[in-house]
């Protein structure tokens, strides 16, 4: 069995020190680097683009893991990964074509992830399976970190883990992850947590560490008693 992968979201860092915090939460134990790309359109809050993140993708040689909640997001795809993404998401509420969203983000070289909202049933992605490396399923309304977990999701990642089969595809789960909700979608078969405020409180390396490994602690122990 495999470890959970941990995705700090920086949406929680301190922005004034972008790279800085980067370089922190990986000596930290970050797996991967959440990138949250919000457009005041598709969700209401705007973040960041693609210069923010070509400026820090020299702090690390980690997984950056983009999720576009922009609409269009089709024009913009290129831009990402010429800025250093290496696993791009587009939400499939966002855009009429998803088929060849997914297609662009491989032709670009990059891992094609999808993420629905919390209402949006998974049979969207019956018919993109073979496009896909990444499911993103959300377990808050996108557009802000520090909301409260949708229990309703943990049913629809066991339904996404039995769609996906033998399927090399990681399942991920965002909004709401603490020590105490990591266990209830580890459980159901999701491999991929991002964690913002749960992950950047305290405020220092030594508590960004604790804070990774109790939400490790809670999922690796929870996919290990499900397997
Ligand atoms: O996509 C997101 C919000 O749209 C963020 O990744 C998510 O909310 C993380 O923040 P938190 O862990 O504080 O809920
Ligand atoms: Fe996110």
């Amino acid at each position: 069995m495999s470890r959970t992968i941990i995705a700090p979201s920086v949406l929680s860092a301190d922005f004034s020190k972008l790279g800085d915090e980067v370089e922190t939460i990986v000596r930290a134990g970050a797996d991967w680097i959440h990138l949250d790309v919000m457009d005041g359109h598709f969700v209401p809050n705007i973040t960041f683009g693609p210069p923010v993140i070509k400026a820090i993708r020299n702090r690390t040689d980690k997984v950056f893991d983009c999720h576009l909640m922009i609409t269009p997001a089709d024009p913009y795809l290129a831009a990402f990964a010429d800025a250093g993404c290496d696993v791009i998401t587009v939400h499939a509420e966002a855009g009429p074509h998803l088929d060849r969203s997914l297609q662009a983000i491989r032709n670009l070289g990059k891992k094609a992830g999808v993420s629905l909202n919390p209402s949006t049933p998974e049979s969207v992605i019956e018919y993109v399976l073979d496009r896909l490396d990444l499911v993103l399923l959300m377990t808050v309304n996108p557009g802000f970190g520090g909301q409260a977990f949708i229990p309703s999701v943990v049913e629809k990642v066991k339904r996404v883990k039995a769609m996906i089969g033998d399927r090399p595809i990681d399942i991920e789960i965002d909004g709401g992850v603490t020590p105490e909700t990591a266990p209830l979608v580890a459980a159901a078969g999701a491999n991929v947590l991002v964690a913002g405020s749960a992950v950047f409180k305290g405020g220092s390396e030594a508590s960004y560490r604790a804070n990774i490994e109790a939400i490790r602690t809670a999922s690796d122990g929870a996919m290990k008693r499900a397997a």
